[in-house]
């Protein structure tokens, strides 16, 4: 792709994007560009994707055709407020803040831009990132399909009403967390048996690969899935009862409803 991208902000999910468009060839190194706070944070960028690198915000939006506004939530009015003037009507801005909305994202720019609010997360690293992306209504077909196609670099993305972007970073924005703390928690489990360590990893990553696969490749209800894996007076209906009564699902539900409420309040911030 012939695009500038720049990335305001070089963190943990900026480098997950970055990475995922150099590896899948989207976009050469050479047409990114990312700012940060720290040269730390640069030299390591810079080290690990030979992008260009500035503290200088402003000229990240001078740069960029598409500039991501990496920072958390709070530094999104400061950070605006350096670049707005170096922005134009054509700069496609891409928020992948949680809880900042497009009607925020105009007030701080103080005039009309092309925005898209998104959530990605960060197996974009792996090229098996999840992204939501809402578009504002100046954007034409041409600029979507530009935005879709980044995103697409490193994983899938799907259209969603800005009514719902809230509730996304707890099903897919903060869910590899769990997804981590489950891989982690079954690989101790393994260990408690006498299973290497290195090998726990593997096989708890690769059996959580392997159940996702199913419920994506096959459409089966992921209860039906479920109940085939559990022989009828089997070990597997032992250990799905034991989760039941520790509330492993009531758990999940009530972690996604903390994660939700905490997004509502970003957006205040
Ligand atoms: N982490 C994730 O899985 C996901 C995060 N997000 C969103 O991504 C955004 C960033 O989160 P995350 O990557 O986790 O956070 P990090 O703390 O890892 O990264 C924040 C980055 O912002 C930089 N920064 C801070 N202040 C400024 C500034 N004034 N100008 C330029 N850069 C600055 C920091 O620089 P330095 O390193 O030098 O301090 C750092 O590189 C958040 O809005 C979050 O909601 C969305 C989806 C998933
Ligand atoms: O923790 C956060 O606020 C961000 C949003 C989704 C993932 N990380």
């Amino acid at each position: 792709m012939n695009k500038k991208v720049g990335f305001i902000g070089s963190g943990n999910m900026a480098q997950a994007m970055i990475g995922g468009m150099i590896q899948s060839n989207t976009v050469p190194a050479g047409n990114i560009m990312a700012s940060a706070f720290t040269d730390t944070t640069l030299s390591k960028v810079k080290g690990a994707f030979q992008i260009n690198v500035t503290t200088h915000n402003e000229e990240v939006a001078k740069f960029a055709d598409v500039l991501f506004l990496a920072v958390k939530p709070d530094q999104y009015n400061g950070v605006i407020q350096q670049v707005k003037d170096a922005v134009d009507s054509d700069t496609i801005i891409v928020s992948i803040a949680a809880g900042i909305t497009l009607g925020s994202l105009k007030n701080a720019f103080g005039k009309k831009i092309k925005a898209v609010r998104s959530m990605p997360n960060t197996p974009s690293l792996v090229g098996e990132g999840l992204s939501a992306l809402c578009p504002n209504d100046l954007l034409d077909e041409e600029d979507l399909k530009i935005v879709t196609a980044l995103f697409e670099s490193f994983g899938k993305a799907e259209l969603v009403p800005e009514y719902l972007m809230d509730a996304i970073p707890a099903i897919s924005g903060s869910s590899p967390a769990y997804v981590f703390m489950f891989i982690e928690a079954l690989a101790d489990g393994g260990v408690k048996q006498g299973l290497p360590r290195q090998q726990a990893y593997r096989l708890a990553a690769q059996a959580v690969l392997g159940a996702a696969k199913m419920v994506l490749d096959t459409g089966i209800h992921p209860g039906e899935l479920k109940d085939q894996v559990c022989s009828p007076g089997g070990a597997t209906i032992e250990a799905v009862s034991t989760l039941e009564k520790e509330q492993f699902r009531g758990a999940v539900l009530a972690a996604m409803e903390s994660c939700t409420k905490k997004v509502k309040e970003l957006a205040g911030s």
